[in-house]
């Protein structure tokens, strides 16, 4: 993790208006038939940036993929990469790269021909083919692998040969398709780590497909949250995960608790929300929506606190209810809460001390608490 340091937390080129974006969707459609998998998308990406697309199966982040590596010709709208329209360019041509989720390694030729497959295609001279892929070999750690066939590698290894081979060609851009689908979840959370310090020491831009929400949260710069072929939010995994622009980002990502109700007084950055549990809600809301109209709060669980007495601050919210079911997981106890209305809300709450003497315990009569900018209002 030598690379996650200050330098990346003041990267955000996305935030400065004199920044040009590297890659640019503008209106992009596909169409299969009357099917649309992309549906008039906007989006912007910056040099350097590793970006996410993150979305539930069919919702066509392939397809953006695969229209960006020239697999796929966009319906209508435009891609430009550094400055140029691509539509024309061939996929050969261009300076892309994909990594398949399946690898594709050629299994009959050693780890290093396989990484000098695609320089052999274009032509390159044998000493300068030596020469890059001694590099890249390094590069991925595998230098003593060179002369092992696939079939002789483990499955983290020969992920890695997949991505020397496509970082061999020196492409801007590197798309991965579910680049870490195929590994196991613990060579997968080092492996994450290793995708980003390699993209970082190469100074590449990647553009990464996933339905993996920790793995997006882990790795993005920032994340694009698509639902049906559209983009419903692109912000930072912290921006996605605390402050989501929607009732489908706030329940994609993470676990939450949606409470519907009514807006009851609205001002000064402030709004009171009374939920259709009959229990009222003052929170911190930019943009409140107006008295009188429909709205819902969202929480997560690790923001509400459960404890026997009521919270004596007066800026908290809390309300009354009944533990309905407990699940300890040792670092940290769930508590599902029943409220007066009947509505059960999910509270997660740290292990910090290992001994509790008198835990909370089923159906005692608790207290849901929570601050003023615990939760965010939902204004669809
Ligand atoms: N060549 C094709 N012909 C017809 N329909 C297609 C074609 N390729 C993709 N689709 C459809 O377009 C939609 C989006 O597909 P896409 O592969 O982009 O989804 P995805 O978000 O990447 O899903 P997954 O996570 O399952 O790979 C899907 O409903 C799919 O069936």
């Amino acid at each position: 993790m030598k690379s996650l340091g200050n330098i990346r937390r003041s990267f955000a080129p996305w935030a400065d208006p004199a920044a040009k974006p590297f890659i640019t969707f503008r209106n992009v459609t596909k169409k299969f038939g009357d099917f649309t998998a992309v549906d008039n998308l906007t989006l912007d990406i910056y040099h350097r940036e590793f970006f996410a697309l993150l979305g539930a199966s069919g919702c066509g982040k392939s397809t953006l993929l695969r229209m960006l590596a020239g697999f796929e010709r966009p319906t209508s709208g435009e891609i430009i990469l550094d400055g140029q329209d691509i539509a024309s360019i061939p996929p050969y041509k261009r300076p892309v790269n994909m990594m398949f989720q399946s690898y594709a390694l050629f299994p009959h030729m050693t780890v290093e021909s396989n990484i000098g497959f695609g320089l052999r295609q274009d032509g390159m001279p044998k000493n300068e083919i030596a020469e890059r892929v001694a590099q890249m070999l390094k590069l991925v750690k595998l230098e003593q692998f060179a002369k092992r066939k696939p079939h002789q590698l483990s499955g983290g290894q020969r992920q890695r040969v997949a991505l020397a081979r496509s970082l061999a060609k020196r492409p801007k851009v590197l798309l991965l398709d579910e680049p870490l689908g195929a590994l196991d979840k613990k060579l997968r959370e080092e492996t994450q780590f290793e995708l980003m310090d390699l993209q970082q020491d190469l100074g590449l831009t990647f553009v990464v497909v996933t339905h993996d929400q920790e793995e997006a949260m882990t790795m993005a710069d920032r994340i694009a949250v698509m639902s049906h072929g559209k983009v419903i939010q692109v912000a930072t995994p912290a921006e996605i995960y605390e402050a989501p622009n929607s009732r489908f980002v706030a329940d994609f990502i993470g676990d939450v608790n949606i409470l519907d109700g009514k807006v009851s007084a609205s001002g000064n950055g402030k709004i009171e929300l009374v939920t259709n549990d009959g229990f009222t809600v003052r929170t911190a809301s930019a943009g409140a929506p107006a008295s009188g109209s429909a709205a819902g709060f969202a929480i997560r669980p690790e923001k509400l606190k459960v404890s026997r007495n009521a919270p004596t601050d007066a800026t908290v919210n809390a309300a009354e209810g009944e533990v309905w079911d407990i699940g300890y997981l040792g670092d940290m106890t769930v508590f599902y809460v029943k409220l007066g209305s009947g509505k059960v809300v999910k509270a997660s709450m740290l292990n910090a001390q290992r001994e509790v003497e008198n835990p909370i315990a089923y159906d005692e009569k608790v207290w849901v608490s929570f601050g003023e900018t615990a939760g965010v209002v939902l204004k669809d």
